[in-house]
């Protein structure tokens, strides 16, 4: 059972939930503030530039004279540093709030552990590490872009009761542009339900290909991810839906190339891919990045031992032959049924 502080992270940690994508390249912190037992005051970062969690918690109380006698319970350390916004930590001493509690620390560098020490200095009772757990896993991009320099990565693919992610289709007959679907309605909705939570999604040469996709969230609704597609050399059609321009999208290309639909990042391919790509995400600030396949690009994460999450839908058909699946050789951490389909959702904490 969760103890009276963990009760009121967990709704700061809830609360965060509510903007994460938004908030990018910032991490989506929720804020809490309650007095006699009194949750007085609510928020959460605002879309990016806009005011932190702790502003607008503290922008929400009606009556200002409460915060003098008040606790506030925040996911990530307040800020000490002039960004887009000026420092929370400042804020909280300006407002005479007595007692903070943070779910964890902020490991990035212009603030880490100088937001507690304002706190601190100022006379004030600060704890640290309230349902940690829970707010370092709601800010695991945030902190693996910062201490990794490169985006969370999350793998998914869709698999057949014997393991394969295709049937063998032709690449070059554009009437088999549609992709093979394996799993259920309830998947592709959970499915465009994660792509609505990260920061892009990416797919090889060959998806592009065969499936011409969106990689858009309409079975859920949120925010599109960034789209991203490796194409060494420039194989795809500019008619294809990657070029429609409905979202930004990044094409990694050896090729010299200019469009006002797509952005082209050149890269050396005759060396290791994936550096390359890390660097030009980190510069683009991109947080998360959804690895949607097909087969060779997964295999290229998986292999490079360079992605943090995975979750693989399996269907409940058999093809028999086609595209393998990849293996993941590690322990599944949970399993969950969508109808008729499992999905297999693995951390990878080496
Ligand atoms: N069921 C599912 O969830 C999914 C199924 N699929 C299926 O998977 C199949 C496509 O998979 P696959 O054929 O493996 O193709 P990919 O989509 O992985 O694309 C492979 C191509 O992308 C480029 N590429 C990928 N990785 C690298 C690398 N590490 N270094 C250099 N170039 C790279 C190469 O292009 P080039 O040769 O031009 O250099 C390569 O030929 C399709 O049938 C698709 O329908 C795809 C996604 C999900
Ligand atoms: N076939 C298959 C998937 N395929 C993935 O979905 C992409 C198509 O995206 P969109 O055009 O937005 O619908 C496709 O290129 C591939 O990455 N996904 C799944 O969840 N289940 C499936 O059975
Ligand atoms: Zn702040």
């Amino acid at each position: 059972m969760l103890s009276t502080h963990e009760t009121y992270m967990q709704r700061a940690v809830s609360l965060a939930k509510k903007g994460t994508r938004l908030a990018y390249p910032n991490p989506c912190v929720g804020a809490v503030i309650v007095c006699d037992g009194k949750i007085i005051g609510e928020g959460y970062t605002s879309a990016y530039g806009g005011p932190h969690a702790e502003v607008n918690a503290i922008n929400s109380v009606t009556d200002e004279n409460l915060l003098s006698k008040s606790t506030l319970y925040v996911t990530l350390e307040p800020c000490a540093h002039y960004g887009k916004t000026p420092p929370c930590a400042n804020l909280i001493e300006a407002k005479n709030i007595p007692k903070i509690y943070i779910g964890c620390v902020d490991t990035f560098a212009a603030v880490a552990g100088k937001g507690i020490e304002i706190l601190l200095k100022a006379g004030r009772e600060v704890h640290v590490g309230v349902l940690e757990e829970e707010c370092l896993e709601l800010h695991k991009r945030f902190f693996t872009y910062h201490n990794k320099k490169r985006p969370y990565i999350i793998l998914k693919w869709a698999e057949t009761q014997d393991g394969f992610i295709d049937k063998v289709r032709d690449v070059n007959h554009i009437n088999d542009a549609k992709p093979t679907w394996i799993s259920n309605d309830l998947s592709k909705q959970k499915v465009h339900q994660i792509r609505a939570e990260e920061h892009a999604i990416m797919v090889g040469t060959n998806t592009a290909l065969k499936d011409n996709p969106n990689l858009n969230t309409r079975s859920y609704g949120g925010v599109s991810p960034i789209r991203i597609l490796i194409d060494r050399n420039l194989r795809v059609p500019s008619n294809y839906e990657l070029y429609n321009g409905e979202v930004k999208t990044i094409i990694f290309t050896e090729k010299e190339a200019d469009s006002d639909k797509v952005q082209y990042e050149k890269i050396d391919f005759s060396k290791n891919m994936l550096p390359q790509i890390m660097e030009v995400l980190y510069k683009e600030k991109i947080q998360s990045v959804l690895v949607e396949g097909g087969k060779q690009l997964l295999e290229t994460f998986i292999d490079e031992n360079l992605w943090d999450e995975a979750f693989v839908f399996v269907g409940d058909k058999e093809f028999k032959t086609g595209v393998s699946a990849p293996v993941l050789k590690i322990n599944v951490e949970k399993n969950f049924t969508l109808g008729f389909n499992t999905v297999k959702h693995y951390k990878n904490k080496q």
